[in-house]
């Protein structure tokens, strides 16, 4: 009973333009992630008074959170360029070259998905990292020759959804470690107001919990559900978005009373339809979905255990009362003592 919607599936994509519309510009816009936003806010007052390029940083966490938002938000904060590119865009060495040879002094060069840059990329960004100097092969065979060239002093910010991918000299060369968690529900009633604001629209403070509660700690999730309600008040009613009508819009787009979308309940049904509720090893999940277990380990289940649909045992996943019941099942009576032997 898979019930795909436009929402969910939307929210599960990345709308570049829209991201952007939403974005802070400041750090003083961000919300929540307030330890890391004290940390930085440290690290470019720091940078600005020494006069010394921020320190390499290392975003990770569960897509949605702000990994881009901050290292977008950090150039403006010291007032130097950024340039942007992705791990899977730099399949050679070469192909960073352009981006090394545009560096200002003290600017920023933001790398997406960051482990999935092969692993010869990895080696040559090395001594940029470190000592801002690239070393070039010119030739090859019998008339090779390494030549090294000095860099512009810049700070590598790389952001991940899979820090365990990342090799670990990788990660030593990154000073500043952030990993984003997710966001409580007041939190992401904040965001929600405040961009309703930033869109001209009216929403009460207990539609925007409501849309809150809804959206899986994610606040990109939380965006794309406020544009799908906002064009259901255009159309449905007089653009202001009440209680009523953020529910009505919520129901309508199939979206949970948790929030969960489209991969968290096909989680959910395979642990629960094919594996009786757990346990059962992330791999076995990950073989029926037909997903990497990573993905699962990485996207997938660090929401579902923190708002406890499932849990972690030494013999693998196992679906909570919590979980049974958001997939319209009967929990199953874990006091009782035929079944304890059976999970643990
Ligand atoms: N702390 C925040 N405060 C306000 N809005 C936020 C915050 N974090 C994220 N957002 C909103 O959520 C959207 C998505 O965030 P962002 O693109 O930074 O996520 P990401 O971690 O880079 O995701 P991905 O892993 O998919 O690249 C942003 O455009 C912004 O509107
Ligand atoms: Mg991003």
């Amino acid at each position: 009973m898979a019930r795909e919607t436009v929402l969910t599936q939307e929210s599960a994509s990345e709308d570049p333009k829209r991201d952007a519309a939403l974005r802070p510009k400041h750090l003083r816009e961000v919300i929540g992630q307030q330890a890391a936003v004290q940390r930085l806010s440290i690290a470019v007052n720091a940078s600005k008074k020494l006069r010394e390029p921020l320190a390499h940083i290392l975003f990770d966490g569960p897509p949605g959170l702000g990994k881009t938002t901050f290292a977008t938000v950090l150039p403006t904060e010291l007032g130097v360029s950024i340039q942007m590119t992705s791990g899977p865009a730099l399949s050679k060495p070469a192909d960073l070259l352009p981006f090394l040879t545009n560096l200002e002094e003290g600017s920023i060069l933001f790398i997406d998905e960051i482990h999935r840059m092969p692993r010869v990329v990895e080696e040559f960004i090395y001594p940029a990292m470190e000592d801002f100097r690239i070393d070039i092969v010119l030739g090859d065979g019998m008339n090779a020759r390494t030549i090294s060239m000095n860099l512009k002093r810049f700070t590598l910010i790389g952001a991940t959804t899979r820090s365990g991918m990342l090799s670990s000299p990788m990660r030593d060369r990154f000073r500043i470690h952030e990993h984003l968690d997710f966001y409580t529900v007041p939190e992401l009633a904040t965001i929600v107001r405040v961009n309703a604001q930033k869109l001209g629209t009216q929403i009460s403070d207990e539609a925007a919990l409501e849309l809150a509660q809804r959206s899986r700690g994610t606040p990109r999730i939380a965006n794309n559900r406020l544009y799908w309600v906002r064009h259901f008040a255009a159309s449905e009613s007089d653009g202001i978005i009440t209680l009523p009508i953020a529910r009505a819009a919520l129901e309508m787009a199939e979206v949970d009373r948790d929030g969960l979308d489209k991969q968290d309940r096909r989680y959910l049904e395979t642990l629960l339809g094919v594996f009786g509720g757990g346990p059962a090893g992330v791999e076995a999940i990950a073989a029926t979905m037909n997903l990497p277990a990573d993905t699962l380990s990485d996207e997938i289940e660090p929401y579902l255990l923190r708002e406890q649909f499932i849990v972690r045992s030494p013999r693998g996943r196992i679906a909570t009362p919590r979980g049974f019941t958001a997939m319209g099942h009967t929990p199953r009576d874990l006091s009782s003592p035929e079944t304890l032997p059976r999970l643990f």
